[in-house]
């Protein structure tokens, strides 16, 4: 698989939207608002409900192209004493803008996450989820995300942009460890090896 090198994309420009790019369109099949979307693979460690110690986020659709989600954190997703890990934060930004996505009907992975921690979280915090596309280009889908304390009005604790990148799912069959793609075709008989993996809200 080849990509961009590091001097086609420099850092900044690659979360920036050429200026071609388009206003993103909510898909006439996306789940309505208010939505709660189902995971999308059970052992994922953002939404997977049998993750043993993943983080069971469950993303509700907003209007437009938007999800949001809570997060209880506990003390398994400490950094510092009392404080969430940033790497337990970025991957919840993470699960919620690639829920985004789903509005657009768009199977796409991460390519790049940029988080910026505002606030030190504690433990026992409900942080409030939202992100929403903000542009899309060809393959390319720009996305930004907030983590607020509390309350959705809560202050703000870490915010995040991302770009993704739309996929065939044959990037899951031809790259995933084969035990556990064929566990997932096994589970879901009669369903052909490329829809496998579509998310399911
Ligand atoms: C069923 C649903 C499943 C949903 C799963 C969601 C899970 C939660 C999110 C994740 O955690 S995903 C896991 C973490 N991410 C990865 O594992 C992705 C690893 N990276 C890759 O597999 C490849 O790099 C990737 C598929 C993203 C791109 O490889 P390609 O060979 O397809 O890229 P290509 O070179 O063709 O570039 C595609 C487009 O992106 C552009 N691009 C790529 N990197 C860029 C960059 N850094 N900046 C700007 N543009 C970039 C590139 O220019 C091009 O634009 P155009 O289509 O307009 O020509």
């Amino acid at each position: 698989m080849s990509g961009p090198t590091a001097s086609d994309a420099p850092a900044g420009a690659a979360l920036t939207p050429p200026p071609e790019a388009e206003e993103p369109v909510r898909h006439p099949d996306a789940p309505a608002p208010g939505t709660l979307l189902g995971s999308h693979y059970d052992q994922c460690f953002g939404c997977g409900p049998r993750h043993p110690h993943g983080l069971h986020l469950v993303s509700r659709a907003s209007d437009g192209v938007a999800v949001t989600a809570e997060l209880r954190l506990q003390g398994d997703h400490q950094g510092a004493p009392g404080l969430a890990h940033g790497g337990v934060l970025a991957s919840a930004l993470d699960e919620v803008l690639g829920a985004v996505n789903w509005m657009l009907r768009a199977v796409a992975v991460t390519r790049r996450l940029e988080t910026d921690y505002l606030l030190p979280v504690p433990v026992d915090a409900v942080l409030h989820l939202s992100a929403r596309c903000t542009a899309v280009h060809r393959r390319k889908i720009y996305s930004t995300a907030e983590a607020r304390i509390g309350s959705p009005q809560g202050p703000l604790a870490v915010r995040a942009d991302a770009l993704y990148v739309e996929v065939p799912m044959a990037h899951f069959t031809t790259h995933g460890r084969a035990e556990d793609v064929e566990a997932v075709l096994r589970d879901r008989p009669g369903i052909a090896a490329d829809r496998a993996f579509e998310v399911n809200p």
